[in-house]
């Protein structure tokens, strides 16, 4: 039997393989890059990591970014946390330029970045504490232990981070992240060292909480899988020095989405193949 292709969304064309970035200068975006360039100091004077990255983000989008080894996809993220600045143009997140690090942009890291003396529920709680001093206790507590529900960890509240799996401790990240109510999570290749099952599963419950909670996701990959079943749009980068986005793909694939069915479509097919000629012929990484 033929497979029946999905419905697609017409929000966007899908795919046609022209880049859909904006003209920043004019756009209204939620997050915005506008004209980005960002070098760092060298012994050898200034090594350029972007140059001219311009970018339009709406609330609630969930975007992936890929792009080969050291092409300057966590620099990108990192002017978005906050961490890094950018050496020429902007990035501005509700038309305010985004100056340092701040609780309404939260990064989940691939090491999960955990306080190892602490529990599980005592990482989340510190985020909570930190960001509501003043709340309640008793509102401080249930707050922790409704985003350890939300990934499953309830009863894994009281262990150290020693005492669990590689998934679970990248649940807890993501579960104290969230805890906070970012308006965007920043996902640094979260499932990278995961085994394949745990991935798929955590990549199912993200989609799961990103539904229910619509804060804007930027997430880090290196697997076009895992990028068309979460992503609005795959921002593909092209080779450093001096990186810039080559192409940004529409997944046009309808929500919620079920995995097994966008795998029958044929269009999962055309886009899957797409990026891989992108990364692997387009812009082969050159070893040299
Ligand atoms: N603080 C820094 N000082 C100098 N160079 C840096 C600094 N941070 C990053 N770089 C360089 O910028 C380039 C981009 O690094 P970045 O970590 O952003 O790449 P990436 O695409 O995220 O790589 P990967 O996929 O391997 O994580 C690399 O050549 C890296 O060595």
């Amino acid at each position: 039997m033929q497979p029946t292709p999905l419905k697609l969304k017409s929000r966007r064309p899908a795919h046609s393989g022209q880049a859909d970035y904006t003209q920043p200068s004019s756009d209204q975006g939620f997050l915005v890059f506008d004209q980005v360039s960002k070098s760092f100091p060298t012994a050898k004077g200034r090594f350029p990591v972007l140059e001219n990255v311009n970018l339009s983000i709406q609330q609630g989008e969930f975007v992936c970014f890929i792009g080969h080894s050291g092409c300057g996809k966590s620099t990108l993220l990192s002017l978005v946390s906050g961490f890094q600045q950018a050496t020429q143009g902007s990035v501005t997140l509700n038309g305010q330029p985004i100056l340092k690090p701040g609780p309404d942009r939260m990064v989940v890291f691939q090491n999960y970045a955990l306080l190892p003396w602490r529990t599980v529920f005592e990482n989340v709680y510190l985020a909570v504490k930190s960001v509501w001093p003043n709340k309640p206790e008793a509102q401080k507590r249930a707050i922790v232990r409704d985003h350890l529900a939300m990934v499953g960890l309830t009863e894994a509240a009281d262990k150290r981070p020693d005492q669990i799996s590689g998934g679970m401790r990248q649940r807890v990240s993501i579960a104290r992240a969230l805890s906070i109510r970012p308006e965007v999570l920043i996902l640094d290749e979260p499932f990278g060292a995961l085994d394949a099952i745990t991935k798929e599963e955590l990549q199912e419950e993200l989609l799961k909480i990103w539904n229910d909670h619509r804060c804007t996701v930027l997430m880090i990959t290196h697997d076009i899988d895992e990028a068309l079943f979460l992503a609005d749009r795959l921002v593909m980068m092209t080779n450093g020095p001096a990186a810039g986005i080559g192409e940004v793909m529409n997944i046009p694939f309808e929500r919620p989405r079920d995995r097994d069915q966008i795998m029958e479509d044929p269009q999962y097919y055309q886009l899957r193949n797409h990026a891989l000629d992108f990364l692997y012929n387009r812009f082969a990484h050159d070893e040299s």
